[in-house]
């Protein structure tokens, strides 16, 4: 469905653009009908520009990302874009600035109607619209006239899932979707996701959260510093981290059965990387190292790698 083939993303900067930020670096990964791929990687690591990229929000620089085989930099009219985002929409972190304060919460299922559906009668988009609201678990008579402010943060990011679902989408970008909710609501989300998922959509999900990935997710891709550093099934990646970055990262997530003092100060690997003479550094392609299990050079950044056995094939 969507796949994303060596894709870059690099922000002009500095007077007329002449250098550039490299946000993300050579990406490839798949979602597929059905399956939740979770995005994961600290703070500026790349992961909403990928998520505004396959939502067209911005522009790839390299690469490609296709969508059932087409190039989606390929639909330039208004037309073909409006058809791309009846399939693939996004929902994002404070589900606040999606409504404006001044009108009612559910507006944003009246903008569907007219922007997609202007032929559809009013009392049958209003059944329409109540299956949606069934699906994401809101009760029509609580949502319905209210404003902004008189809704949960639950409620409202439920109610853009709703929006998402009367344009039949087919892939959802969420990002960040419930970092802004409280625990209970959170719950709630996530078992939104999974319905979702049991309904054939596929999820791009982006997280900083590990535990959250774990919970939703069926595939895991590890960004750092816009690259790629670890792919594969999320039980693999979370049972058998092969990268160092993944490790740091998991060896970080607080547990319920630990105090702060008790965790190792500093997690770090500092092991030569095992790979590089099959995995030159650089390149776009990860190693597999099973089916469902990719890794990335142990090298920071741009720093040579420092391989165990010679330089890189
Ligand atoms: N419009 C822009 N112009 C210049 N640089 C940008 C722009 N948008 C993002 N960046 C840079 O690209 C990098 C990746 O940013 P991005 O927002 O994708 O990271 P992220 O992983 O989503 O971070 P966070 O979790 O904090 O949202 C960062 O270094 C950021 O400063």
């Amino acid at each position: 469905m969507l796949v994303l083939d060596s894709v870059s993303k690099v922000f002009p900067t500095g007077a007329f653009g002449r250098s550039g930020v490299t946000a993300v670096r050579d990406v490839s990964f798949a979602v597929r009908p059905g399956e939740v791929v979770s995005l994961i990687g600290e703070s500026g690591s790349g992961k909403s520009t990928i998520g505004r990229m396959v939502l067209r929000l911005s522009s790839v620089t390299s690469g490609r990302i296709t969508f059932d085989g087409a190039d989606i930099a390929g639909l330039t009219r208004s037309r073909q874009l409006k058809e791309y985002h009846r399939r693939v929409q996004g929902v994002f972190q404070d589900p606040f600035s999606s409504y404006n304060p001044i009108f009612p919460a559910d507006r944003v299922l009246d903008v569907v109607r007219r922007g997609f559906f202007p032929d559809v009668g009013a009392a049958a988009w209003r059944e329409r619209v109540d299956e949606a609201l069934e699906v994401v678990r809101l009760d029509p008579g609580q949502v319905r006239g209210r404003y902004p402010h008189q809704l949960s943060g639950g409620q409202l990011q439920r109610l853009l899932v709703a929006r998402a679902l009367l344009l039949d989408i087919r892939l959802l970008v969420a990002d960040e979707i419930i970092s802004m909710l409280d625990a209970s609501t959170r719950i709630d989300v996530l078992n939104l996701l999974a319905d979702l998922r049991a309904r054939g959509l596929g999820v791009l999900f982006v997280t900083h959260d590990l535990a959250l990935g774990n919970y939703v997710s069926d595939t895991t891709v590890i960004l750092r510093r816009g690259r790629v550093v670890e792919m594969g099934a999320t039980a693999t990646v979370y049972a058998d981290p092969a990268h160092p970055y993944t490790r740091r990262l998991l060896a970080s997530v607080p547990r319920l059965d630990q105090r702060w003092a008790d965790l190792p100060l500093d997690a770090a690997d500092t092991r030569p990387c095992p790979y590089h003479a099959r995995h030159p550094h650089g390149g776009p392609a990860l190693l597999a190292l099973a089916e469902d299990h990719h890794v990335g050079c142990f090298a920071e950044g741009d720093a040579p790698c420092q391989g165990a056995d010679g330089p890189p094939a």
